[in-house]
């Protein structure tokens, strides 16, 4: 099909196809270029190359979007994509979603997520990056966000243990959705996907009546299907207990609840939590017997990682709104005599605590926050409530580093120094990655 080719100067229209000169790198997995002074979000490319791509949506005066259609100059991190299904070679609308960098280098991809968050940090928090003594800028960034272990021997493959498919209500074909659309993709392979999933997914099939397919395959248990029927909220199994190994640890978790999907991920955050509280506890800025939250807790990973710093004395309150994981991490931390399990939203229990009588205020004072909020962040509602409640030390983990970085501004404005930020790529050949931030009071 031949698309029509855009005159220069005219106004940019949705199916036509332009050069671009691709610049930089976007929040959400898109590059960014510019057409005639209007900037272009264009997918499927990679910074540095001359790509030509079709225009999808030019609704905006201020930005356009497209899609790669061919590159003209190709970057030296450009790979074959990971996943036929989402390559070039198919018409984009055609295009499998959710391996958004897969033609990408796993090495560049770290780059760019960290050009993505130190510019979201600089942007919305306030927060300008330096180089290290005796390296430059660029040594510095590309050291920022680190590889889960095993990923480069992979080549950041086969690590999903959580999928969640879907089923075309017309035809009843099971797959991803398509890329920038909730069109069902059929596919043949799934190469994120653990040798779990792999055994259990039901490519190819057929599935009428069903809406959802979540594929779970946890670290120390069978791999299993959750189905969501068409109009019907609770799929079946999702909660049903499944055991997941984080080190030598067991964690119980309901298959149908949070659980990170990275093999290594609850490793890499409960390591990473760990070392932040040790450091904490080094400085002399931590009370173990303080009032100690652990926020949008979960099953308690979190919690957990704590006390591996802290001690079996740690005092620590969970605080998370699905009943079933709160029973999941009362189960995971019953060795703690001092851990509670609380079911509640956090704005509202943060509510409370701000009523609490003074002596519990100045315990919450000298305690330590953890907090791993969904993707949205914790927004400037709950951020104002912790900082009202000022805790001595804040430890934030963050899979938006934009959220992160509005929330950052929040805090630092509150009295509060940004005194460590790691960032670990638990999601290859997708834009997404984590975030650790450590704030403490001044
Ligand atoms: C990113 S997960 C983190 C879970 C846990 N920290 C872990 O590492 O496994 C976010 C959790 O917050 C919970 N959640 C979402 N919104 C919430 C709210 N307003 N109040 C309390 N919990 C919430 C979700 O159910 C989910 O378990």
């Amino acid at each position: 099909m031949a698309f029509p080719e855009t005159p220069a100067g005219a106004p940019l229209e949705v199916g036509a196809e332009i050069e671009l000169d691709v610049t930089g790198i976007a929040h959400g997995g898109v590059s960014v270029a510019r057409h005639e002074g209007r900037v272009v979000f264009v997918a499927d490319a990679i910074p540095g190359e001359r790509v030509r791509a079709r225009v999808t949506d030019a609704k905006k005066k201020s930005f356009a979007r497209a899609v790669t259609t061919a590159v003209v100059d190709a970057s030296e991190d450009r790979r074959d994509h990971v996943w036929d299904a989402a390559s070039l070679e198919r018409d984009p609308e055609n295009r499998a979603g959710g391996a958004e960098f897969g033609h990408i280098a796993l090495e560049r991809q770290r780059m760019l997520k960290a050009e993505v968050l130190t510019d979201a940090m600089s942007r919305f928090g306030g927060v300008e990056f330096a180089a290290e003594d005796g390296e430059d800028l660029a040594e510095t960034l590309a050291e920022l966000v680190e590889a889960a272990p095993g990923d480069d021997e992979t080549n950041g493959l086969g690590y999903r243990s959580r999928v969640r498919l879907h089923v075309d209500p017309e035809t009843g074909a099971v797959g991803p959705y398509a890329a920038r659309s909730r069109r069902v993709i059929p596919v043949d392979s799934l190469p994120l996907a653990n040798a779990g999933i792999a055994q259990i997914a039901p490519l190819g099939d057929f599935m009428p009546g069903v809406a959802t397919v979540d594929l779970v395959a946890p670290s120390a248990d069978d791999p299993r299907m959750l189905l969501g029927m068409v109009g019907e909220k609770t799929r079946a199994g999702a909660s049903d207990a499944v055991q997941e190994l984080v080190e030598d640890r067991g964690f119980l978790v309901r298959a149908g609840g949070f659980w990170q999907v990275h093999r290594e991920a609850p490793a890499v955050l409960f390591t990473a939590v760990r070392d932040a509280i040790s450091e904490l506890i080094e400085d002399g800025r931590f009370d173990p017997a303080a009032g100690n939250l652990d926020l949008y807790g979960g099953a308690g990973l979190l919690a957990a990682a704590m006390a591996e710093a802290a001690g079996p004395s740690l005092k620590v309150t969970t605080v998370e709104s699905d009943e079933a994981a709160t029973d999941d991490a009362a189960e995971n931390l019953a060795e703690l005599v001092g851990a509670l399990a609380l079911t509640a939203r956090v704005d509202r229990h943060l509510a409370e605590l701000l009523k609490a009588p003074a002596s519990v205020r100045d315990r919450l004072r000298r305690g330590t926050v953890v907090l791993d909020p969904p993707r949205s962040g914790a927004g400037g509602g709950v951020t104002g409530q912790i900082t009202e409640l000022a805790p001595a030390n804040i430890v934030y983990v963050a899979c938006d580093p934009v959220a992160l970085a509005r929330d950052t501004k929040t805090l630092r404005e509150s009295g509060y120094e940004l005194t460590g930020l790691r960032a670990f790529d638990i999601f290859p050949h997708t834009h997404h990655f984590e975030s650790l931030a450590v704030f403490e009071r001044e």
